[in-house]
């Protein structure tokens, strides 16, 4: 099995670590954010890029990403652009998301970048994302329902195949049977198929408990809100903390 090392943080081994997104819409709410967040000692934050006003604008955005770096090092950065069709904030068209990702890279102010499966060239992204020594986090979403078990080990065998280091979906449940779905694919992945870390959840209230106990079936990590929840369910990250340690006292 593969551990993705970042300095001291090990995904893959040990309590599933805890992933605080960032949602400031500039520079001086982000650095507020990030004093704000800190206190809950997150393991990995995510910089939800879709949410910054400026994001078509490259120089801010390569300024902003050495401002957060700065302000969070040695806590690894995950950096994410997700796209209004798998529940993000901006429409962006298929060639800027490439170029937006390739030129983040390259500041090598990150260390984790989310690549959508279903963007266009994601071979092309991730190609780059391993020639500038970044770790990529696959992803897919399911704002609407959550697939059958078998789409779901699919979906996530086919990040691993298209070369992700950590392949991650996240599904909304109808009804809480869906939970089980999104645990037992997340099993069966683990078990049968995966290599390396993953990560998954069931989104909303009813699929709460997946975030809390997602790593009894095989999930790496789990977010948690800082100031701003990026997706339904977070639940705030010091408490998320406090609820996973319980499942690992005995
Ligand atoms: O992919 C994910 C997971 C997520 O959607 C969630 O449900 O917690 C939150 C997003 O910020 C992140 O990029």
């Amino acid at each position: 099995m593969k551990i993705v090392s970042i300095r001291d943080i090990h995904i893959g081994e040990g309590v599933p670590k805890i992933i605080v997104p960032l949602m400031g819409r500039n520079e001086e709410q982000l650095l507020l954010e990030i004093k704000t967040i800190k206190q809950a000692a997150p393991d990995i934050v995510e910089w939800r890029a879709d949410m910054l006003e400026e994001i078509e604008n490259l120089e801010v955005v390569k300024k902003t990403a050495s401002t957060i770096r700065d302000a969070l090092f040695p806590i690894p950065l995950l950096f994410t652009f997700r796209s209004h069709r798998e529940g993000g904030n901006k429409i962006i068209d298929d060639a800027y998301y490439q170029k937006l990702l390739e030129n983040v890279m390259r500041t090598k102010a990150i260390d984790l970048i989310d690549v959508e499966l279903f963007s266009s060239n994601v071979s092309g992204i991730v190609e780059a994302a391993h020639a500038n020594g970044i770790y990529v986090v696959m992803s897919n979403h399911d704002f609407e329902k959550t697939p059958p078990k078998e789409e779901i080990v699919w979906r996530l065998r086919r990040m691993q195949d298209l070369g992700a280091h950590i392949p991650k979906i996240a599904v909304m449940p109808k009804i809480p049977t869906d939970v089980l779905t999104l645990l037992d694919a997340t099993y069966t992945m683990k078990t049968l198929h995966a290599d390396r870390p993953i990560i998954t959840m069931s989104m909303a209230s009813t699929g709460v408990v997946s975030r809390i106990a997602g790593q009894v079936f095989g999930s790496d990590a789990t977010f948690g809100s800082g100031m701003e929840a990026s997706a339904p369910g977070q639940i705030p990250a010091g408490e998320l903390r406090k609820m996973i340690g319980v499942l690992h006292t005995t």
